[in-house]
């Protein structure tokens, strides 16, 4: 069943809450009950600390205006609160119900100061945030609309009850649509819904509107690369264009590049949506340059799939969507590689590699720890991504030796 992404009168207390509150461990669940209920010692970490708490809520029928105020909001909150202030990431779902989510964040705020409830205040002028604060009394908790002044008149007060994990981890639930694309036509429409606030969308859409997907009936093979980041892949991709007498061709594709910034800064669902649109785009170049010859490919859908669900999920790789997820699945509208090889490297061979190319130098250790939770849902969800699934290549050795390990692999997959 589809539910929307609102709170619903009457319905806050058959919805469960996740909040992060450590990224390592499950999230905390809870639900709303009428009667007061003890808490456990893990809800007591976040409810029974000092401190003000406060939780927020986007919810919009406008998914465009959703998504941007979500991450207007994570900025503001990042860059006014002080440093006696956690912010964590939190959501309201439906259990199993896929796009029942409303995101959000709660907040414990350990201040004597008032800036939270000041920018509280500041966002509560939008209609498309919900805000709760918690109170304490003893071993409970209840929760009940935010006002600055006092409590909402008609808010009824809804004790925490704590709630054991759910199947599916709530920010795998609107994974579809939201942040991976299965067809063409779904990533388009986000890009039609924004043209008003970004301009650039009319540009990249007339680019799709221009290709003519040319079927690959009696074509060379195509061939991608995929990986993280200096894995290796542009050193690999030109040592086989050239081997091979082959077609280098990358997405997004260069029509694309100097879009990407502009995309890059905005919300998962637009920026995902124009990484999924520029693989239709090099699709349409594979099948025009496969009739030539043999077409390697730098990056394709299982990027875009893997590092959208990557970001999408929080906290640890167990979060990830389960290994038989339909989220897996290659989408049936775009043009499949006869190979695909995921170039993998040990953690600190390529952070040796990025230090060598002059980056990564300034990353404090709690950003490290949390790139190393990123780099494993990347490569995981990269190996969980089916028809086709890619083969894995050691991209340690030397580049000569990994070009001619894949070499092997080519000759014997595409009989090249
Ligand atoms: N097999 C290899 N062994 C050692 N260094 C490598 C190897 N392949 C690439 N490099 C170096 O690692 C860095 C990242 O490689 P690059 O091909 O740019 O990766 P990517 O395109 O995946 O980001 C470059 O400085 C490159 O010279
Ligand atoms: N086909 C593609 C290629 C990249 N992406 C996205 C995924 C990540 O957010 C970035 C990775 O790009 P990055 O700049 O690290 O790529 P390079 O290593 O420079 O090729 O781009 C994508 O979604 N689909």
């Amino acid at each position: 069943m589809l539910r929307r992404a609102m709170f619903r009168c009457g319905e806050l207390c058959s919805r469960v809450f996740a909040v992060e509150f450590d990224l390592r461990a499950e999230p905390l669940y809870f639900t709303l009950s009428s009667s007061p209920q003890v808490l456990h010692h893990d809800h007591q970490r976040l409810f029974g600390d000092c401190g003000k708490l406060f939780s927020l809520h986007v919810q919009s029928e406008n998914r465009i205006e959703k998504a941007q105020t979500h991450a207007q909001i994570k900025h503001k909150l990042s860059s006014t609160l002080s440093r006696d202030c956690d912010v964590f990431e939190a959501s309201s779902f439906i259990p199993d119900d896929e796009n029942s989510v409303v995101k959000g964040f709660f907040i414990r705020d350990k201040s004597t100061t008032t800036l939270s409830e000041d920018l509280l205040n500041t966002l509560r002028q939008s209609k498309t945030v919900c805000m709760f604060s918690y109170k304490r009394e003893g071993q409970y908790c209840w929760q009940e609309l935010w006002s600055p002044v006092s409590p909402v008149k008609e808010s009824v007060r809804q004790y925490i009850t704590p709630a054991t994990a759910a199947k599916h981890h709530p920010s795998t639930l609107n994974i579809r649509n939201s942040d991976v694309f299965y067809s063409m036509d779904e990533a388009y429409k986000v890009l039609q819904e924004c043209t008003d606030i970004i301009p650039e969308s009319k540009a990249v859409l007339k680019l799709v509107d221009e290709q003519l997907e040319i079927s690959s009936g009696d074509a060379y093979p195509v061939i991608v690369i995929e990986g993280l980041d200096a894995t290796g892949k542009t050193t690999l991709t030109e040592a086989l264009r050239e081997s091979l007498n082959a077609t280098l061709l990358k997405s997004p594709p260069q029509c694309l590049t100097s879009f990407r910034q502009r995309f890059d800064s905005e919300p998962p669902l637009i920026r995902r949506a124009f990484y999924a649109l520029g693989n239709y785009i090099t699709a349409a170049h594979i099948g025009k340059e496969s009739l030539r010859a043999p077409v390697i490919v730098d990056r394709y859908w299982h990027s875009t799939a893997a590092y959208a669900i990557a970001t999408a999920v929080s906290g640890r790789v167990e979060n990830l969507p389960r290994l038989d997820s339909e989220l897996y699945q290659w989408p049936g509208d775009l043009l499949q590689p006869n190979l695909v090889l995921l170039l993998t490297v040990n953690p600190e061979e390529r952070l040796r590699r990025l230090r060598d190319r002059g980056q990564d130098k300034t990353v404090e250790e709690a950003e490290l720890e949390l790139n190393q939770l990123f780099r494993l849902k990347v490569e995981e969800a990269y190996k969980r991504i089916q028809n086709p699934a890619c083969i894995i290549v050691d991209a340690s050795p030397s580049p000569q030796e990994v070009l001619q390990q894949v070499q092997r692999l080519i000759r014997n997959k595409c009989h090249l």
